[in-house]
């Protein structure tokens, strides 16, 4: 069931404007075993989009394909250079992609230990993304980071701390910092806000809704809680069996679900 918004979607666009990551086609399989097959969709300049689905529906093989971590079997991910335009970027080299990884793109983990440098010190942590993209000024990557810590709500006074020294919720923060201080337009996050309190995750997706608006960042989140959806996601898709089953408006999707299994999904009878 398709409620695809090829012309709204919350964000105001102009006839010039273009999608930043345009998917089409993507399929990945392990062996006779479909990981996700047949997804596409556009996503606009400063837009959420959810990806929603019980566990094995295939969001993480399609997190990993989008974001250049997996090879998938057949499809495109072209997404909207600064430098060249729009780029298949499963086509780029090795070295094209990790560029576009530090400079453009973000990758936030579920695990903020998966996404930090845990013998580095939190300033190291986040300078080192900005040395990566030149920044050689060392006065000026240690404010502009204890300026990041101050931003995703980490006292400044423990830019010296390393990561294991923090909390679970201050390390996803550092996470977040570390990730978005380059100025990136796009970023992938894999249940952002998984594994913690539900007290500590409820300010975690307060301090990211209000970057991701600051920046104009777009977004691709993965996530089974469909509170998370409901707070970030402009945008909305269901999948089930590696198959993209219904999407949509966020909140129409949520209020009134067509597809039998998003119903269940959303009166909470199915295990996510
Ligand atoms: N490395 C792998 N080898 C073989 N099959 C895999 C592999 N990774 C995933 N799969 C299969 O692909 C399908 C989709 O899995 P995937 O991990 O993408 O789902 P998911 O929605 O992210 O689940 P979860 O919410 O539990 O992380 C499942 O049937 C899974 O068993």
């Amino acid at each position: 069931m398709d409620r695809e918004l090829a012309s709204g979607g919350s964000i105001l666009r102009n006839e010039e404007a273009r999608p930043l990551l345009s998917v089409r086609g993507i399929e990945k399989r392990y062996g006779a075993r479909i990981g996700c097959t047949g997804v596409g969709f556009d996503l606009w300049p400063g837009e959420v989009l959810g990806i929603v689905g019980e566990s094995g529906s295939g969001k993480s093989t399609l997190l990993g394909c989008l974001s250049g971590q997996l090879r998938p079997d057949a499809g495109s991910v072209v997404f909207d250079t600064r430098d060249q335009g729009p780029v298949d970027t499963l086509t780029l080299s090795e070295a094209a992609r990790r560029h576009l990884g530090r400079t453009d793109w973000a990758f936030v983990h579920q695990n903020p230990r998966d996404g930090l440098r845990l013998g580095v010190s939190a300033g190291g942590n986040v300078g080192e993304r900005l040395m990566a993209n030149g920044a050689r000024h060392y006065g000026g990557i240690r404010a502009t980071a204890a300026d990041w810590l101050e931003r995703v709500e980490i006292d400044p006074g423990r830019i010296d701390d390393r990561p294991r020294q923090f909390s679970g919720g201050m390390q996803q923060r550092l996470q977040i910092a570390r990730n978005l201080v380059s100025g990136p337009r796009l970023a992938f996050m894999d249940e952002p806000t998984g594994g913690l309190d539900v007290s500590v995750q409820a300010r975690l997706l307060d301090l990211l809704r209000g970057l991701v608006r600051d920046i104009g960042l777009s977004v691709v989140l993965v996530t089974h809680d469909l509170a998370v959806v409901r707070l970030l996601a402009d945008r909305l898709m269901v999948m089930k069996g590696g198959h993209v089953i219904e999407s949509g408006l966020t909140d129409q999707v949520l209020d009134d679900p067509q597809h039998a299994y998003t119903q269940l999904l959303v009166s909470s009878v199915l295990q996510v």
